[in-house]
């Protein structure tokens, strides 16, 4: 599916796998350890580095680390949590190859250090940061000293970016093989700074057994799905979205049309109440409009092959009738804002007629209105949210996952906080919708609407929703092969 990003546990099987394959661990170790500190060497020229090493094998990178750096000519203090004979196999290896000191962990060593290396805790991590790990982790913040992190910041937990007691705030972080998903939920993206992925030597082909269902969000994932116009093709075979609109907030279909037709959807109509006909009608002459009290007819058409409702629909009784229509003709569909919310009080009612032919966009107080409040990580919340309804579930965020029904999952990464402003979700969910009447699948259209609507948002400061669909031209350009 692309940039694979893997579990903990996963990883451990890679790393297992690489073995029975005959890569040793020490030699995984070796090339860990010396992939930080070329890290640390690319933004660091010779400097005074602490080094702080946990107990596992976390620590035992840390030892390679201190090892290397010292043989480039920096000035390394290591500081080890616990006693080196306790030390284990590769860790107790690499231990025995550091001929310099090593310190009790306490913040002595942070004295007149330039930088620090994070090796306490990686994939190993079991309980919140305490005592002298987390007084460190404090100290060092006190101090302002920049901190390279071996495979994660120590506290960050590598499965759902959560942090576990304290974690401290990295400059770069150095992780081996694929990210985990802990690099890209937040707060553990934030805290990582910049992530550089290592090769260590373990084979892609392991990937091969793992079948690692999530990927990093990127074009990656769906360029090849893409649905570039046919040479010989014609407007209806780039599909044709409905988009319903509402009595009142009558720029949130627009938007949806808007950016629908820019992503690709060869036509758009909005079909809303009568009394929002003629402002619509005096909106974007490419856009077509008609009456909802026709939606029977709408929805009769075959051509008409894709739908958007919610957006500036307004919440009730009405809407849900129109939803459940929808959903039993087996059109794409994108569910969003008030389709969502109509459904509050009976979401059972709506997942009975969902198919994963429809994507559910949710942000977290919408999510919660339908699936209640739920532990765990944004990702974990969504994979089961999908599985529930039996949809695609996009839920948004600066940290956005896409999950599909059968577990697979895309997290995304390049949504600026620009992009959080009126209208925008809107603007999401008619690329999504445009993808999906131009015949994208629809979790690879959630997937690179999502992808699409953060890098439409490049532009930064004073970005308004309305802008989103006008860099879609430039960044469609850039992709198109
Ligand atoms: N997999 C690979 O391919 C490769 C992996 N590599 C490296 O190995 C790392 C994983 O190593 P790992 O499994 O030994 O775990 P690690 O993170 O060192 O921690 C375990 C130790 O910490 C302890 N401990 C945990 N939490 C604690 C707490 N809050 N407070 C105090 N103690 C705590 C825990 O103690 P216990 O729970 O057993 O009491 C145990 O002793 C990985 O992140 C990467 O850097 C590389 O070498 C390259 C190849
Ligand atoms: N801090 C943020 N960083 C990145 N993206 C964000 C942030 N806040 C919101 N977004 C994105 O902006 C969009 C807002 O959607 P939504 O809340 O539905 O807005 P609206 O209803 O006004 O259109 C979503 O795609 C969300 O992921
Ligand atoms: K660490």
């Amino acid at each position: 599916m692309g940039p694979e990003v893997l579990s903990v546990a996963e990883m451990y099987r890679a790393d297992a796998l690489a073995t029975v394959g005959g890569v040793s661990g020490e030699h995984l170790m070796e090339a860990a350890g010396f992939a930080v500190a070329r890290a640390l060497r690319r933004r660091f020229g010779p400097c005074r580095v602490a080094v702080l090493c946990g107990p596992g094998n976390n620590g035992g990178d840390g030892f390679v680390v201190a090892r290397r750096l010292r043989d480039a000519g920096y000035a390394v203090r290591l500081a080890l949590l616990g006693d080196a004979v306790n030390l284990k196999g590769d860790a107790a290896a690499m231990a025995s190859r550091w001929h310099g000191a090593t310190e009790p962990l306490s913040s002595a060593v942070l004295e007149r250090a330039d930088v620090v290396v994070d090796a306490l805790f990686g994939a190993g991590l079991a309980r919140p940061l305490s005592g002298v790990a987390a007084d460190m982790v404090a100290e060092i913040a006190r101090r302002g000293l920049p901190v390279v992190a071996v495979d994660v910041p120590s506290g960050v937990d590598g499965d759902t970016g959560q942090v576990l007691g304290c974690a401290p705030q990295a400059v770069t972080t150095v992780t081996f093989f694929r990210k985990k998903p802990g690099h890209l939920l937040l707060p553990g993206r934030l805290l990582c700074g910049e992530v550089e992925v290592a090769d260590i030597g373990i084979p892609a082909s392991v990937l091969a057994e793992v079948e690692p269902p999530l990927a990093e969000n990127g074009p990656a994932v769906w360029r090849d799905r893409f649905p570039w116009p046919a040479v010989d093709g014609h407007k209806y075979a780039r599909g044709h979205l409905v988009v319903v609109g509402g009595p009142v907030m009558t720029g949130a279909a627009r938007l949806v049309a808007r950016a629908a037709r820019r992503v690709g959807a060869g036509l758009a109509t909005i079909a809303a109440p009568a009394e929002a006909l003629a402002i619509l009608r005096a909106g974007d002459p490419g856009t077509m409009v008609a009456d909802l009290a026709e939606f029977d007819t709408l929805l009769a058409d075959s051509r008409k092959n894709a739908l958007v409702l919610g957006p500036g629909c307004g919440v009730g009784a009405a809407l849900r009738a129109r939803v459940l229509a929808a959903a039993r003709t087996g059109k794409a569909m994108v569910l969003d804002a008030d389709a969502l919310s109509s459904f509050s009080e009976s979401p059972g009612e709506l997942f009975k007629v969902l198919s994963d032919n429809v994507v559910l966009t949710p942000h977290d107080g919408e999510f919660a209105r339908l699936f209640g409040k739920s532990d765990g990580s944004r990702l974990e919340r969504a994979r089961r949210a999908a599985k529930r309804a039996g949809a695609v579930v996009l839920l948004k965020g600066p940290d956005t996952v896409v999950a599909h029904p059968d577990g697979r999952a895309v997290i995304n990464a390049n949504a600026p906080p620009w992009l959080a402003t009126a209208g925008s979700g809107d603007v999401l969910a008619g690329m999504i919708g445009g993808l999906m009447a131009a015949g994208m699948d629809a979790f690879f259209a959630a997937a690179a609407g999502a992808w699409l609507h953060g890098a439409a948002a490049g532009q930064g400061p004073g970005l308004i929703a309305e802008d989103l669909p006008e860099a879609l031209p430039r960044i469609l350009t850039a992709l198109f092969p």
